[in-house]
């Protein structure tokens, strides 16, 4: 049984090892202080680096579990049902531009800022209040506002504030709405809209067609999505390791709903005679994509190497590649669509084409407490495609069968790899075809 003893005594032992490591690495002590704002931001592969988020995931798991012991069910339940005012306030600090105005190295008067965001004195002490209580910002002198370290992340990486902006407004909206789309679709199936999504913005349309045509929600979105490959959690180097790239040689491989072509820009590096393609039907993020490989500076062979096309991937694929990858698509489908996105490929499959499946992969029964990011995120994640799509995440049992469904005996599952234990949200799974059975 897990007593608070034994959690703090594995506590102890594991930041010991921390410091340990801390100092091997020359990395910093982790502060709360503004200098801290880059702590643990960059993981490395190397064994000290494997090491370090091992120890840090042991400390993480016991701490929880000592946090909810000490707490008490009460407070435990009381904790997790309130914790949408935390998710309001970041979303305001980050709508508002807080932390940007906040200067860096010194502090700002609430009157200043009150200007600045134009808002009430009273109203912004306590939004910023409400922030320094949840370790964004400090006030070290009464109305005077400085940096935490994690309010200086939020403007020392742009990518992070992508991903709050995004998760806040529209995600953190649209499952707020989840209980009320899951009961309504109980209680009035024929009726009930198909998604939390479409109570939030009182829509019939889907998810993609609304971010078609609203400019401002789907620039978010992409910029969510390159924000997303630019933290330890969702980087696109952990696909290096998953697949061997760089013996491909000679081959064509598309990114299929490829969005702005992050994952492919990524991969150029590490196949530097492969060409590429990005397929996807959102014109804009293909802009971004264009505009972001004309301006790259480290590679100008990128120019002639990766493309963009508008395509979608419900209609029959019209190129003949070596390597499709579907990066964070299917999650978006239910079955049904995701079986005819699948079929969409098979007039252009030659046998011993592959099949490349980046997603992350629901863990096999029975569940478990979460008590880090890593292993929680397939579950949140899960959470936004019922919310966003009416979809979900699958096992790896769950995409054997997608693929038995497009053509029994046409694909062969030839492995994964990847995945949480490497510290990333991703598994890869191959899939090779074998060409239609006679
Ligand atoms: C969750 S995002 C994944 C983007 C990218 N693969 C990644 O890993 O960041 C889903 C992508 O599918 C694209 N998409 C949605 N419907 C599509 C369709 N019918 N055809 C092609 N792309 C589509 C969206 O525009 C978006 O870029």
């Amino acid at each position: 049984m897990t007593s608070i003893e034994t959690l703090a005594a594995t506590i102890s032992t594991e930041v010991g090892k921390l410091s340990d490591l801390l100092l091997e690495l020359g990395s910093p002590t982790p502060t709360l202080e503004e200098t801290g704002f880059g702590d643990f931001a960059h993981e490395s592969d190397t064994p000290k680096g494997v090491a370090l988020r091992e120890t840090r995931s042991a400390i993480l798991v016991a701490a929880q579990d000592l946090l909810q012991l000490v707490r008490g069910p009460t407070e435990h339940i009381l904790c997790l049902a309130w914790s949408a005012a935390d998710t309001a306030n970041i979303d305001l600090i980050t709508r508002l531009g807080i932390p940007q105005n906040v200067p860096l190295g010194s502090s700002i008067s609430i009157e200043e800022l009150s200007k600045v965001v134009r808002l009430p004195d009273a109203l912004v002490a306590r939004i910023v209040r409400y922030a320094i209580g949840i370790g964004i910002f400090v006030e070290e002198k009464p109305g005077y506002i400085g940096h935490s370290a994690s309010s200086a992340a939020l403007v020392q990486n742009p990518h992070l504030s992508n991903i709050v902006h995004f998760g806040t407004e529209f995600l953190g909206n649209i499952l707020l709405k989840v209980p009320e789309a899951v009961v309504s679709k109980r209680d009035n199936p024929d009726h009930a809209p198909d998604a939390a999504f479409n109570i939030a913005y009182r829509t019939d349309e889907s998810l993609f067609s609304l971010f078609q045509k609203n400019t401002d929600l789907n620039t978010k979105y992409h910029e969510y999505l390159a924000g997303r490959v630019n933290t330890p959690l969702w980087s696109v180097d952990r696909l290096r390791a998953a697949f061997p790239w760089s013996s491909k040689g000679d081959v064509t491989v598309i990114d299929v709903g490829g969005s702005s072509g992050h994952t492919v820009q990524y991969l150029a590096s590490l196949m530097p005679t492969a060409k590429f393609i990005v397929q996807d039907s959102n014109k804009s993020a293909l802009d971004m994509g264009r505009r972001a490989v004309e301006m790259s500076a480290s590679d100008p062979s990128l120019r002639s190497r990766i493309s963009f096309e508008e395509y979608d991937f419900f209609t029959p694929q019209p190129i003949e590649a070596d390597i499709y990858i579907y990066r964070h698509i299917l999650h978006d489908w239910n079955d049904a669509d995701s079986v005819k996105i699948l079929s969409s490929l098979l007039p252009a499959l030659k046998p011993g084409a592959k099949i490349l499946i980046s997603e992350g992969i629901v863990p096999a029964p029975p569940a478990k407490r979460l008590n880090t990011l890593a292993t929680k995120m397939i579950r949140i994640e899960d959470m936004f495609m019922l919310a966003a799509h009416n979809a979900h995440e699958r096992s790896v049992m769950d995409f054997v069968s997608l693929f038995d469904k497009v053509s029994p005996a046409a694909f062969k599952l030839v492995g994964v790899t990847s995945g949480t234990e490497a510290g990333a949200f991703q598994s890869l799974l191959e899939f090779e075809y074998l060409g239609l059975p006679n």
